[in-house]
């Protein structure tokens, strides 16, 4: 266990996993300072949403160690993580199909309050994350994007300390993606935030550190700017996602 002084809110070491003989994720060594928004990017089978799944439970690391502000978490399942007051968005949306989007919104708002604060929290988040004029639609039935929202309105009724997003704007339109981006950075102030993300527009609206992964390790750690420079960050993408060197 690492010095609970060390003020990182998750501390990986020596994290691996390993797919038969394929190594997704190669000995990683990641830490996020509190209050911190990281965004982890790279080219696609760079290993980071492999990583990001060893963090919520998903999956269990071959080896190494995943922390939680000192506390070792590596194996442990979701719901307990999730109990920490870690909110998980992770890449398919976990939402209730049956049910409204104002009914998943107070499942998660419940966990946290009672009936009536909860209510309350719910229709705030919704209006929050742009989509109270859904509340009362089945999930099913709403597209990606705005299932996206819904399920960001879930997460933020937890009030979590740590959120972790996995492709959050994916499917989304440009109004919804702007949205998205606003609420990142208003969620950043009070809680610290990792977001795994492919769309190029949407990281340079909301990042900061930026860690870049390239086959299972980390490649490069900078700010946005100097990322979008490194030519050697460039070289990895090109001919596999052209944009971060447009
Ligand atoms: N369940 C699995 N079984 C076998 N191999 C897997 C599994 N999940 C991921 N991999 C492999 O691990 C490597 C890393 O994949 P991962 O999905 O973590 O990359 P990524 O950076 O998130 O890519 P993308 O941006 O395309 O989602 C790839 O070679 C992938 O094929």
């Amino acid at each position: 266990m690492s010095d609970p002084d060390d003020h990182k809110v998750i501390r990986t070491t020596g994290l691996t996993m390993r797919f038969g003989g394929v190594t997704a994720v190669d000995h990683v060594d990641f830490a996020l300072n509190e209050g911190e928004l990281r965004c982890l990017l790279g080219p696609n089978g760079a290993g980071k949403s492999t990583f990001f799944k060893c963090l919520t439970g998903q999956l269990t690391p071959t080896e190494g160690v995943v922390e939680f502000r000192g506390q070792p978490i590596t194996g442990w399942l979701t719901h307990d993580i999730v109990k920490l007051g870690i909110g998980i968005k992770t890449q398919v949306p976990n939402l209730f199909n049956g049910l409204s989007a104002y009914e998943n919104v107070r499942l998660s708002a419940r966990r946290k309050h009672l009936a009536p604060m909860a209510r309350q929290k719910s229709e705030e988040m919704l209006v929050k994350c742009g989509v109270a004029d859904l509340a009362k639609r089945e999930v099913g039935l709403l597209s990606h994007g705005q299932r996206q929202l819904v399920e960001l309105a879930m997460v933020l009724a937890g009030e979590p300390s740590l959120v972790l997003l996995d492709e959050p704007a994916a499917g989304m339109t440009g109004d919804e993606r702007d949205r998205l981006a606003r609420l990142v950075l208003e969620l950043s102030r009070n809680a610290s935030v990792i977001v795994v993300e492919h769309d190029m527009a949407f990281i340079r609206q909301i990042a900061k550190q930026v860690t870049v992964f390239n086959r299972g390790a980390i490649f490069r750690e900078a700010p946005i700017d100097e990322i979008m420079r490194d030519r050697a960050v460039q070289e990895i993408y090109l001919g596999k996602q052209a944009d971060v060197a447009a």
